[in-house]
Parts: C-alpha cells; structure tokens; sequence
C-alpha cells in the first residue's frame, strides 16, 4: 500500500479548507435552520478521503422546495405508502413524493412477515428505496430515450412524467443503538431517499394487541437518535431531509427516567399497593386465567398520576397554587418536585412511579400535547419537518400541537400520516370536515400528507375483486374489466400500448447502438438512435 507523502502543512491546509466549506453550505437557504450540537471541524475529521455525491441530496432539494412552496401558500402534497416500483410508476402521474411504509415493508418485503413491530433488519427499508429509485431513474431514461427517437415537433404530444418523484422512508426508531442509526442513515443516503423520519418508539416494545399502548424513550434518546442520523448526513456532505416524529400521543409507558424533562409525565402509584409485578405474578399463581383484567384491576386500584396531579389531589388550592408558583416553568425533576411539595403542602405526598413498572422495566407514561409539544421543539432544530403521530384524528389536539409549535418556529413544515384504521365518525368528523381535513390542516403549515398503508387495505381490495372476477369471468371478465379500460384510459396507464412501458425501445437501443444497425419491425421501428443523431 502506497504511503500518504502530503505534508503536515498541506493536510492542515486541505482539512481547514474543508471546514470552512462545512460552515459555508451550512449557512445555506436549505441548512441554515439547523442547529448542531457539534463542529464543522469534528465532520470534517469524520470524513473519508474521497468525496461522494448522492442522488439523495438533488432529491432532497427537490422535496425542501416542493415541501416550502406549499407551506408558503398553505396547500399540501397528498401521497401513500408503496413498496412496489410498479405502483410507484403510476404514482408519478399524480404524487410528487412517495412514502416507503415500514409497515408495509414489514409485512411484504422481508422473508419473515409481521405486524409493525419494526422486528426486520435494518436495511429492509432501505433496500426498498433502492429498488424504487433504480426504478425511476429507469422510468425517467427511458422516456426520455422514447422522447429522444422523436422529431421535436411530434414531442408536443407525447407524455412527459416527472418520475423522478422525493421518496420519503420510514426509518422507525433506528434500528438499535446509536451506530445502528448510523448505519441505516448510510443506506438511506445510498439509496437515494429525500428524508426520512426517525421516531422516539421504544425497540422491540411496539404492541398492538395486548391492551397496552405504545412505549417511547426518554427525550434525551431521541436526541441523540437524531443528532447520530444528522451526523451522518453531514459526513456525507448530503441534503438528505430528517423528518422528526414523535409518537407520544397514547403512549401508556417511557422506557427511562434519567432525563428530567419527562418527570413531570411519569405516572406512579398514588396509594402504598403491592408493585403490579409481585400482584400479576400472585395471580397467576393462583391459577388466574385473565392477568389484563388483574392488571386493569390494579391500575384503578393504584390510582396512577403524575407527581404534580398527585400535589393536587392532596393539597388545599392555596398551598397547590404556591406550589405551582414556585415550580416555575422549568423541567423539575421529581427531586426537585418533591422537595417543592414538602416547603408548601402540609399533607405528605405519596407517589411510587416503581410499583406500577411493566415486565419489562417501562415506567408508566401520561401522554398529552404538551409532552408532545416540548419534544417537537427540543427536536426541531435537528430536523427539518415535524410529525406528531396520532393514534386518533383529535381536531383539536392537532390544532394546539400545531399552533404551539409555529408560534417557535413560524417556517416549520410538518407531515401527518393518516392511520390506515382511523374511525373518523368516533373522532368527531363529519362527512364535511373529512373531505376539508387535508387542506385545513394544510393551513396549519402540514406541507407533507400520507396515507401510509393504502397498499394494505386498498392492494388486498382490489386484488380480491380481480381474483373473484377472474375465477367468475375468466379472460373475458379480464378483457372487459381490466384489459380494455386500461388501454382506454388517458393518461395511459402504461398498459402494454406505446409508448412502450416495458421498455422495449430502451431496450432495442442498446443493440441497436453496439451493433449500429436498424431493429426492425417490432422493435423501435424504423427509428434508429443513430439516424437521429
Ligand atoms: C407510518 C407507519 O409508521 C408505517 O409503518 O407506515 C405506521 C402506519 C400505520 O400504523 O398506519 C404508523 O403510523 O405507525
């Protein structure tokens, strides 16, 4: 291996120029919103030697322009979750962005499926983004090589699609520790993502069907969380997006209490009762079949608050205003709380945030739009668009989140994503507020809207009529049904009419261009690259 011969003074020389390039881009329309809790000098001395340039950072430019022209005029880009090029193909003719689902990926890009568990490896995603950027780059060249064959004039009337649409990805909770983030950052960026979105879930904690709600980390995780995926773009030098979920609202648990921020949302017995584990174990041994009623019985009997709810249940409304005064507006730790509590309510206080802790060791967890509130703006500086993940469309909540949020940061983008099981009639919608849903909260600045899992209920629709009609109706119901409106429909669907969706020309091309001579019928016709050169 050949040595390094540089001098010591042209290796400082060189690494000072490139911090003062770091500095320089990051004073740039689309980075200077974000914040860093590190130095351009520790990127630089983080980068290799060879600099790379992403399709990620042209894609992403394209998304932080899209995304800001409609939070400027308050309208929105509407998309859904796709994980087959296919459908992304023909979502390019309405979507300006697509959404790569980790739910869906979960379930149908892996060797072992599963619910939304996130339980797959930690390039699933990625690999998804890949195969669908490959295939818009694909789609962008073969048009344009169709487009190319045609004397300028016929090009007025041929279809020109932007296939080259920002996809944006799921990119759970970082799959593991700090360099797990680290490295699915990496892939994401191969990969030619616009953004992604990192969430503030606890891993291998996500639970469905087991009457207990989601589990999210301490504040201080999800920072670092973000920071490591914002690191890592840096050193890549790209313009990749970070989109910052959070998931606090009907989260039942936190994983951690070490951050004093989240104190004053920990929930603990108010009552001296025997820990849930001790009385869940007792039970079962008991011969108890039924240990979700036992654990609901103990909740109500532990009657579970926060430590501040619990002052307020004890205290006179004198002594609970004096002790709200002297609380003050910053994040107290319990410590901090108690010993507030004992200066200026004259009964003692009793709450044990350990009696009610899951198996698992999670803490229980009141999630309100405050606690999401805090996140978002302690998260925002690291991000560029903020998503505050709702298990029910709550109209109000949304408008309080949003407000709250703008009133820091007036030029925040955010997304929201329209769980695929929402019952909005029970949320309060009606018919017409369903229908002005999307475009009122486009006017709360959320520039980026999906429907995450429309490939699940829609794809296993669609597929169950065709499948029904094919085994009723045969090629016949296939010709009538599918065949022939799909070659009827303007725009084309790029059902096998020309221009050729296989592409066919594209591929006709490459011969033609090696062996320089004519396809023949069939083919490209007559045409020929070289003839219209
Ligand atoms: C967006 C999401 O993370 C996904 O994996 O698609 C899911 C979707 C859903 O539950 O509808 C989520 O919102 O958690």
């Amino acid at each position: 291996m050949p040595k390094i011969t540089q001098s010591l003074d042209a290796e400082q020389a060189e690494f000072d120029s490139k911090v003062r390039q770091i500095e320089e881009w990051w004073t740039s329309p689309r980075q200077k919103h974000i914040q860093r809790p590190y130095s351009s000098a520790r990127i630089a001395s983080l980068r290799g030697l060879l600099p790379q340039k992403y399709a990620s950072s042209d894609m992403a430019l394209k998304l932080w322009d899209l995304l800001n022209e409609h939070r400027v005029n308050g309208t929105n880009e509407m998309t859904f979750g796709v994980t087959d090029p296919i459908i992304a193909s023909q979502m390019a003719k309405y979507q300006q962005t697509l959404y790569v689902s980790g739910a869906l990926c979960g379930f149908s890009e892996v060797s072992e499926p599963g619910m939304d568990c996130c339980d797959y490896p930690l390039d699933t995603v990625p690999k998804v983004v890949d195969k669908i950027f490959k295939s818009q780059c694909w789609h962008s060249q073969r048009q344009n090589h169709y487009r190319m064959l045609q004397p300028k004039e016929a090009r007025a009337n041929l279809e020109n699609w932007d296939y080259l649409t920002p996809i944006v990805a799921d990119g759970d909770m970082g799959f593991g520790g700090l360099t797990s983030t680290v490295k699915m950052t990496k892939l994401f960026v191969e990969a030619g993502v616009a953004m992604f979105h990192l969430d503030d879930l606890a891993i291998g904690k996500k639970k469905f069907t087991v009457g207990q709600g989601r589990t999210v980390v301490p504040t201080s995780e999800y920072l670092d969380r973000l920071t490591a995926a914002r690191m890592q773009i840096d050193i890549m030098g790209a313009e990749t997006m970070l989109l910052c979920r959070c998931d606090v609202d009907h989260s039942e648990f936190i994983t951690d209490v070490i951050d004093a921020r989240d104190h004053k949302y920990v929930r603990g017995a108010t009552v001296p009762v025997k820990s849930l584990q001790e009385t869940l174990k007792e039970a079962v041994e008991a011969g108890s079949s039924n240990p979700l009623e036992v654990r609901k019985e103990w909740i109500k009997s532990a009657n579970l608050l926060t430590f501040d709810e619990a002052v307020q249940a004890i205290a006179t409304p004198e002594e609970y205003t004096t002790y709200t005064t002297k609380l003050g507006s910053g994040n107290k730790s319990l410590k901090d709380r108690r010993a507030i509590a004992k200066e200026t309510v004259s009964k003692d206080i009793f709450f044990d945030w350990d009696l009610p802790r899951s198996r698992e060791g999670q803490f229980f967890y009141k999630s309100c739009v405050s606690g999401i509130v805090e996140r978002a703006l302690l998260a925002a500086p690291l991000g560029d668009v903020t998503w505050a993940r709702m298990d029910m469309p709550n109209w109000d909540d949304i408008v309080s989140f949003h407000e709250q949020v703008r009133a820091v940061f007036p030029d925040r983008l955010f997304a929201f994503g329209y769980t695929g099981d929402y019952d909005y009639p029970k949320a309060g919608f009606t018919p017409e507020k369903v229908k002005s849903f999307p475009s009122d909260m486009a006017k709360l600045g959320v520039a980026w809207q999906v429907q995450p899992i429309w490939a699940l209920q829609g794809i296993n629709y669609q597929t169950e009529k065709f499948a029904k009609l094919w085994k009723e109706r045969g090629i016949e119901g296939y010709v009538e049904v599918v065949q022939k409106p799909a070659l009827a429909t303007k725009p084309l669907t790029d059902g096998f009419e020309k221009p050729s969706y296989s592409g066919s020309y594209l591929c006709d091309a490459f011969w033609d261009t090696v062996a320089v001579r004519d396809v023949g019928e069939g083919g490209g016709g007559k045409i020929s690259e070289n003839r219209i050169r």
